[in-house]
């Protein structure tokens, strides 16, 4: 469409800012995620139980048009992305966001299963509060399992979400130095395109902030009088680390292909 609106994506420092807003919300549903026991049948074999329970609600997603072009957010369990072509009509000028066909879902879907779970709490009661009218709640409990699950889609789609603003930030940088990166590309020189965009005193920041929540709910609970065991914060600060490690490596790798398919 040639009367198409032209609406420049975001400058990187306003990205940033909406980046930075994912931290507290990740970090708060590891927290909950943490406090109930893992049961690692959920994770394992070839399509786990969580793998059915992602797959229900993502029918479901699609049918509400959650995944539709430009919201930033993809399916696990399904594959729906037509990638842009540029036209005459349609150049795609710097600054207009040119939909790729890269989704990191597999990466973060694997970082989940094998780093995440296997560092969840395996005993078999759940970090809860103790309420005078609360059932003793060491059994295994059907209903835990519905909740664990759902946190798992939750933190599943905040850390999807995150990752793929990466598009919205290779986007940004691409529009901050076009003939460089055009450069780049046209070599498919994937590892200087990498160098351009990283920026480590950025990273240290996503990572100082992540920790601070970390300190700060993890104290809330234990403030509370949860019982939760003493190793607790160090438990959440370091699972904390580990995840936003592996989001900033995840969402460089997002930036990284769009910017290779930018020229379509
Ligand atoms: C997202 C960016 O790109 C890279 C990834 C980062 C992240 O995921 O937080 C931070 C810095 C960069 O290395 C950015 O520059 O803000």
């Amino acid at each position: 469409h040639e009367s198409q609106a032209f609406f420049a994506v975001p400058a990187l420092t306003q990205i940033r800012d909406i980046l930075a807003q994912f931290e507290a919300p990740i970090v708060s549903t590891l927290v909950q995620r943490f406090a109930l026991p893992v049961k690692p049948q959920l994770y394992q074999g070839h399509n786990p139980p969580l793998q059915a329970y992602l797959g229900a609600r993502e029918i479901d997603a699609i049918l509400h048009g959650r995944y539709n072009y430009g919201t930033l957010e993809y399916p696990f369990t399904f594959s729906t992305i037509a990638a842009d072509r540029a036209t005459s009509q349609n150049t795609f000028p710097a600054g207009r966001f040119h939909q790729d066909s890269f989704v990191g879902n597999p990466n973060l879907m694997a970082f989940y299963i094998q780093t995440l779970v296997p560092s969840m709490n395996s005993s078999t009661t759940p970090y809860f509060y103790h309420l005078s009218n609360s059932t003793q709640q060491t059994v295994p409990d059907p209903n835990r399992e519905d909740g664990a699950l759902s946190l798992d889609v939750t933190l599943l789609q905040l850390l999807s979400n995150r990752a793929h603003v990466g598009k919205i930030v290779a986007e940004a940088k691409f529009t901050g130095d076009p003939v460089t990166y055009t450069k780049l590309i046209k070599a498919r020189n994937a590892d200087s395109i990498r160098m351009l965009l990283a920026n480590t005193t950025q990273e240290a920041s996503v990572l100082a902030q992540a920790d601070t929540a970390a300190i700060q709910l993890s104290n809330a609970w234990i403030a509370s009088g949860a019982l939760v065991p003493s190793t607790f914060q160090d438990t959440i600060r370091t699972v904390a680390m580990k995840t936003f490690r592996n989001l900033i490596d995840i969402t460089t790798e997002i930036e990284v292909q769009y910017l290779l398919e930018r020229l379509h």
